[in-house]
């Protein structure tokens, strides 16, 4: 089959990451007979330098026309100066979010079993390992509200949800849930905040839907502590936009390394933007050091989500692990004194166990 996906590299490490990812997709359909056009667009600092605006209406275009979209990371020190209420980088990423109306994002932290030692938890915190899916809002939440500065100078962020904001996304993570462990734990900050009692109340109508999955409700406080204390007792944790923001960080770092983590960013429809969660790493950019393996993961879920491709995602995370199994290391997952693979390298190794 023939696919198109709007390829949108962005910023510091990310040409160097989505490279590895496209020649991960490259491999799967040699192995089994697809065609992946790539319409490779800019987004981001990248698009600022060459348009004036991190998201160029062509890219807006592109990526609808697209059957799918795989982004690397926007930002960086160059356009820091920028102030976050109008032109940053970031602001690229957000709006093609808006724009696509991908309101739920899917961001899957597992233990791989041969990184246990990169893990930061002491085993007897770990139990029965990490294998949780963090089910984020994404257009949503105080990131969309308006933002000003008023005369006396301080700074504002309007933070809102409503019920069927809500209700959408508690849907994705409680159907989530019946595929997986049958768990739900539903992650706000209901004692202060008046938009974490409308999300809370309404996962709860919800919930009443789904009488054969366990609901939990935590503040997002607490619910930060126990992903560290005790990481198993999670399923599926269903969160806003922010907190899920923080939260996907977290869980990621008890993997090893945020350079493990990819994510689907979906809609009602099958166009789905497919991202690592990490950002730029401007410390480690244009090193070709890397880790791309979350970019890679990614495009797995791109093949799984938006192209239906179940035996095509599983040959890339299978992949993933034997490499992982055989011991192969980018730096940050390496133990000291270990051999770090660099990015390319690391690519190169997943593409041959595919
Ligand atoms: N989705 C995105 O595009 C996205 C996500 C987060 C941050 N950002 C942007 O990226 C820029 C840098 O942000 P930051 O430093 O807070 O976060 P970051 O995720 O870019 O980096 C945090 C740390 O993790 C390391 N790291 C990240 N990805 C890695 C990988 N694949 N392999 C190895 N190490 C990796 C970095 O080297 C750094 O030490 C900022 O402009 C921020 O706004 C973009
Ligand atoms: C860069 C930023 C806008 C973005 C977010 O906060 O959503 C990033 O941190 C992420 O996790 O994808
Ligand atoms: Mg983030």
């Amino acid at each position: 089959m023939n696919f198109n996906i709007c390829v949108l590299k962005g910023d510091g490490i990310g040409p160097e990451i989505v490279d590895e990812a496209l020649k991960a997709l490259d491999k799967v359909g040699e192995k089994f007979g697809h065609t992946f056009n790539y319409d490779e667009r800019l987004i981001g600092g990248a698009a600022i330098d060459e348009f004036g605006v991190p998201l160029p209406q062509e890219t807006i275009d592109a990526c609808k026309a697209s059957d799918s979209v795989l982004l690397g990371a926007v930002g960086g020190p160059k356009w820091d100066h920028i102030e976050p209420s109008t032109n940053r980088p970031e602001r690229g990423l957000l709006g093609i979010r808006k724009e696509l109306n991908l309101f739920a994002n899917l961001r899957p932290a597992k233990l791989w079993a041969p990184l246990a030692d990169a893990c930061p938890l002491k085993p007897e915190r770990l139990g029965d390992g990490l294998d949780l899916v963090v089910c984020r809002e994404l257009v949503g939440d105080v990131y969309f509200g308006k933002k000003w500065r008023d005369e006396a100078g301080a700074g504002h962020d309007d933070m809102n949800y409503s019920t069927p904001e809500v209700e959408r996304i508690a849907r994705v993570a409680f159907d989530m849930a019946r595929k997986r462990r049958g768990k739900v734990t539903s992650i706000d900050k209901a004692n202060v905040l008046e938009t974490s009692r409308v999300w809370r109340e309404t996962v709860q109508r919800i919930a009443a839907e789904y009488p054969d999955v366990e609901t939990d409700y935590l503040y997002v406080d607490n619910g930060a502590m126990q992903l560290v204390l005790n990481p198993s007792q999670f399923d599926v944790i269903l969160t806003g936009n922010l907190f899920g923001d923080i939260l996907s960080d977290e869980a990621s770092c008890i993997t090893g390394s945020v350079g493990m983590l990819p994510s689907a960013s979906l809609s009602d429809t099958k166009l789905g933007m497919y991202e690592p969660i990490h950002g730029s790493a401007p410390d480690i950019a244009g090193q070709n050091i890397a880790n791309p393996i979350a970019t890679i993961l990614s495009a797995a879920m791109m093949l799984r989500y938006s192209f239906d491709l179940a035996e095509e995602a599983d040959a890339i995370e299978n992949a993933v692990a034997s490499v992982l199994e055989a011991g192969h290391r980018t730096g940050d997952i390496a133990k000291a004194g270990e051999k770090k693979l660099t990015c390319t390298e690391m690519g190169d190794l997943i593409c041959a166990a595919i």
